[in-house]
């Protein structure tokens, strides 16, 4: 079924729903229906015998005295009942006493009714009735004394019987459309049931793939299936969420001493000296190298070297501004990123640094204490367009100077 795999959830429900509830209606109607039908059959009839019974009784004194007269005397008030299209009085030898046919009956119409009532099954005289298609007759018995004297037959027509199955048909029809109506609407509340869930997932999904925020956002009291669903989506975009921190901290930090690496250094400096060209403002990149690190690593051991870079973060983070950004740029070299900062303001962010480190006892796992120096280099970038790269260039470039010039010193271009 093509058509309905494509139609969406709610509808496919609807359907369903409305399809199951219109067969049973359509059931109950046509139970309905032949109930009815039956009942009028088994009425018309009875309706027939208790005429039939009537006037049999008063046909007595008729048949047992031949009196064709007062036969059909007893016989023509039947016009009074317009379903009443036939009747013939015969006695017991089977010859003909009277005979009724309601106005506007053809001969023919006539004659095949009798033929009817004559090739009836059963043996002749006896109590018979029957229901064909368009009409039906009883065929009365008459005793006398405890003697079969003769017969009467009545014949009607079924369009009274009609008639009324017409009316219920209509009543029926219009109470079917009602409750149909009624059932499609109860169907649309149903699937609102089973679909609003699935679809606020649905939309929830398709908005974190546009916006991609892995936030929990549904919350829900619901103990059934749908309940553990929405905790069960919960639990795994807050999984997402906390993967996804892991993974950019992983990728922008240096493992060994927590600062931004080298690459998140230099995106932030490239990202920072485009604003403050657009602000015109100024800004200060401080690249710093430890000195004589090799002689500590050689000394002391590579763990101790270690315990020194990690100290120098710390002292780092102790001396910038928290819009700063201090990171580790290659082994022992770190660069500092003062946003807004002038020359004043960078220098003496550079020149508290080295005073901090200078000053600063290193102390290694084997307690001893060591004192290490570093030399700085600064540039503050200018409001003229300077890409990342020749920012760091230039304070590199005065660090060599402070290199040159005897370390644990600071050089600005
Ligand atoms: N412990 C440790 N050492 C490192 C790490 N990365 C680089 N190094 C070492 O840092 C040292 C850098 O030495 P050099 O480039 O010669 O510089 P330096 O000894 O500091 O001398 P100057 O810079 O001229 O004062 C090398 O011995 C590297 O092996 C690291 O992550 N941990």
């Amino acid at each position: 079924m093509p058509l309905f795999d494509q139609l969406s959830i709610r509808y496919k429900l609807v359907v369903l729903l409305g399809l199951s509830l219109g067969l049973g209606l359509c059931v109950s109607a046509l139970v309905a229906l032949y109930s009815t039908w039956a009942a009028e059959r088994q009425s018309s009839l009875r309706a027939l015998h208790q005429i039939a019974a009537i006037i049999s009784e008063n046909m007595r004194a008729a048949l047992a005295f031949q009196d064709a007269q007062s036969a059909a005397n007893m016989l023509a008030p039947l016009h009074t009942n317009p379903h009443i299209r036939y009747a013939v009085v015969e006695s017991e030898n089977g010859q003909l006493l009277g005979q009724y046919q309601a106005p506007g009956t053809t001969e023919p119409a006539a004659l095949a009714w009798r033929a009817q009532i004559d090739q009836r099954p059963g043996r002749p005289g006896e109590l018979h009735e029957a229901m064909e298609r368009s009409y039906h007759y009883v065929i009365y018995p008459i005793d006398f004394d405890g003697k079969r004297i003769g017969t009467l037959a009545l014949l009607a027509d079924n369009d009274a019987m009609y008639a009324k199955m017409r009316q219920f048909f209509v009543l029926q029809g219009v109470a079917s459309a009602l409750i149909l109506a009624s059932l499609l609407l109860l169907s649309w509340r149903l699937q609102l049931i089973f679909t609003r869930p699935i679809l606020q997932l649905l939309a929830l999904m398709r908005r974190i793939g546009r916006s991609k925020d892995y936030t929990p956002v549904l919350a829900t009291q619901r103990t059934d299936e749908f309940g553990e669903l929405y905790r069960g989506f919960n639990a795994m975009l807050q999984e997402i969420r906390l993967r996804d921190e892991q993974l950019s901290r992983l990728a922008t930090t240096d493992t060994l001493t927590g600062l931004a690496n080298r690459g998140h250094a230099l995106a932030t400096l490239q990202a920072m000296a485009t604003r403050a060209q657009r602000k015109r403002e100024p800004m200060g990149v401080i690249l710093l190298d430890v000195d004589h690190f090799k002689r500590i690593n050689d000394s002391w051991g590579h763990a101790a070297g270690d315990l020194v870079l990690q100290d120098m973060a710390r002292i780092l983070q102790a001396n910038i501004r928290s819009y700063d950004l201090a990171a580790r740029f290659g082994g022992e070299e770190f660069l500092v990123l003062c946003d807004g900062a002038d020359l004043a303001i960078t220098t003496d962010m550079a020149e508290r640094i080295r005073a901090s480190v200078a000053s600063h006892s290193f102390r290694l796992a084997g307690g001893q204490v060591l004192h290490v120096t570093v030399s700085l280099g600064l540039h503050v970038g200018s409001t003229a367009p300077e890409t990342a790269l020749a920012l760091i260039e230039a304070a590199d470039q005065a660090l060599y100077r402070a290199k040159q010039a005897g370390r644990d010193r600071v050089e600005s271009t």
